[in-house]
């Protein structure tokens, strides 16, 4: 079969699962838990901010596993132009709506990769002077970090491989499969 009719269906794009539906189920239930607990013990005005465009799966299933009153607002930034390697640049293409002065806010990721996403957006929100800054992310590629960042609330840890699926895309296509998946090595050198 050629790549080409491969790609067209994403299921068989897929060589390997590393995230299955039911370890994606599991796994953001534990953090809506975490979550609940941690913020549930202060007066919390939790506001979560989703770095799109791929945690928007994630926080869809997140926010309604935390028992808790919270407002939700977004943020775009762009740091894989050309496909699978990050630039090191990271842009802000769309900003929050919401001011997030005094505020409890959770930044929340589909993947943490080099980290260069994350820590551009903590030292951007902290000068907003929030009460209280956190990040969680889906997924954690620990073995390709270059910029150190505390995740608080980290789901899985996977290895150094292109992954898809469950808001994460490859050449903005794949973000609608229940599980995390790695791509064939083929449709990434097309
Ligand atoms: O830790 P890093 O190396 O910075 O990588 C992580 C970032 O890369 C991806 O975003 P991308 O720029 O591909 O945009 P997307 O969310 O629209 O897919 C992903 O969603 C994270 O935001
Ligand atoms: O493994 C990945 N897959 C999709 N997008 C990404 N952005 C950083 N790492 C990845």
């Amino acid at each position: 079969m050629k790549n080409r009719e491969k790609s067209e269906n994403v299921e068989n794009g897929i060589v390997k699962v590393l995230v299955t539906r039911e370890e994606v189920e599991k796994t953001v239930k534990r953090l809506g838990s975490e979550i609940t607990r941690y913020y549930d013990e202060k007066e919390t005005d939790l506001l979560l901010v989703g770095l799109l465009r791929g945690s928007f799966v994630f926080l869809a299933d997140l926010v309604r596993e935390i028992k808790l009153p919270l407002m939700v607002d977004f943020m775009s930034l762009s740091s894989y132009g050309d496909g699978t390697v990050s630039s090191g640049d990271v842009k802000v293409v769309m900003d929050l709506d919401t001011s997030i002065e005094g505020r409890d806010v959770l930044i929340v990721e589909d993947i943490v990769d080099t980290g260069n996403t994350f820590s551009k957006v903590i030292r951007m929100l902290k000068n907003r002077k929030p009460r209280s800054l956190k990040v969680c992310t889906f997924l954690n590629k620990p073995e390709c970090r270059i910029v150190d960042v505390k995740i608080d609330f980290c789901g899985v840890d996977i290895p150094n491989e292109f992954a898809v699926g469950y808001g994460l895309d490859y050449a903005q296509k794949y973000r609608n499969l229940p599980y995390v998946g790695v791509l064939d090595p083929e449709i990434l050198e097309e």
